[in-house]
């Protein structure tokens, strides 16, 4: 018999999935899976057992938000054979989801994670640590993380806008040079993405449009500090219009499969919307292919 390990996050979202866990089950145990199933009890957690289960199943299905599987995917990662990943987003957010065209209900988006069919994706390493879907520094980077998680779970996305609100004074410039697979810049930036979706927080730059989970190259958008009220303007813009253009030059948008960013003091960033630690200087590489997921008809 095939075996599953089943991680869910009971917290996530509005702790929706406590409800529908017989259901779920349910669908594994009629597609011929042997289930484990464990409720994650704290922040680490779904790594730890994601690291110490793994080998021993065929399957690890993830049940919650972006930040329950970044840490399953940082959990195998660490092993030198990895089984494959079903994924059922209840989180508040699941922005990485939007990627897999999953089935609407939950009881499709379970049937999916037992029986549909496992693609490759690739996964950033980033330092030491490993990101499914974004890591980013700078303006609003740190809403994600900050904000705790029952008024997360309450107010949900509202949560998210009036914290980035209530920090719109304190935008910050990091100085930093930059170096990809095919060029270097140095400057002033307000901030980056390097990304493996099609959107980030519902906004999709030019390079999503046309992403692909499994190409070994993660889009990277690099926006500069505005100095004057006029490149204000154009960032604004930008970003209104859905991230169209190049922002007068104030936007940087290209596709690589390494990236070094090199700060002049400590900078925070955010991997797959969990707080990624605040180094002075960053190795991005892009793992390809190095994970399954089981997605798409
Ligand atoms: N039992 C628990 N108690 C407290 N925190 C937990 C527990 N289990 C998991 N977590 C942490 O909760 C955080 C958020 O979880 P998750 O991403 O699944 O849900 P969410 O925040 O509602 O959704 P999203 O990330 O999509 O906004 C993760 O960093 C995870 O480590």
């Amino acid at each position: 018999m095939r075996r599953m390990l089943f991680i869910y996050n009971p917290h996530a979202g509005k702790g929706y999935v406590k409800n529908h866990l017989a259901l779920i089950q349910n669908a594994f145990a009629r597609a011929g899976w042997l289930i484990v199933a464990h409720p994650t009890q704290a922040p680490g957690d779904a790594k730890d057992t994601a690291a110490l289960l793994g080998g021993w199943v065929d399957r690890v299905v993830c049940c919650g938000g972006d930040g329950t599987l970044h840490e399953v995917v940082n959990g195998l990662m660490a092993l030198p054979s990895r089984p494959e990943i079903g994924y059922i987003p209840t989180g508040t957010t699941n922005d990485f989801a939007r990627n897999l065209q999953l089935p609407r209900s939950l009881e499709g988006k379970a049937e999916n994670a037992a029986g549909g069919v496992p693609r490759p994706v690739d996964v950033g390493r980033f330092n030491d640590r490993c990101f499914i879907y974004v890591a980013a520094f700078g303006a609003f980077t740190d809403v994600s993380y900050d904000t705790p998680q029952g008024f997360k779970s309450v107010f949900g996305h509202l949560a998210y806008v009036l914290e980035g609100a209530a920090r719109l004074p304190s935008l910050q410039a990091y100085h930093l040079q930059i170096t990809w697979d095919g060029g270097t810049v140095e400057d002033d930036f307000l901030y980056g993405m390097v990304s493996n979706t099609i959107s980030v927080g519902g906004f999709q730059s030019r390079e999503q449009k046309d992403v692909r989970l499994d190409d070994g190259l993660f889009e990277v958008l690099l926006v500069r500090f505005p100095q004057n009220p006029a490149q204000v303007q154009s960032v604004l813009g930008y970003l209104m219009q859905g991230g169209k253009g190049d922002a007068d030059g104030m936007v940087l948008s290209l596709r690589t499969a390494l990236l070094e960013v090199e700060g002049e003091v400590p900078v925070p960033w955010t991997l797959d919307g969990e707080y990624g630690g605040d180094p002075q200087s960053v190795s991005i590489r892009v793992e390809r292919q190095a994970v399954s997921i089981v997605y798409g008809k």
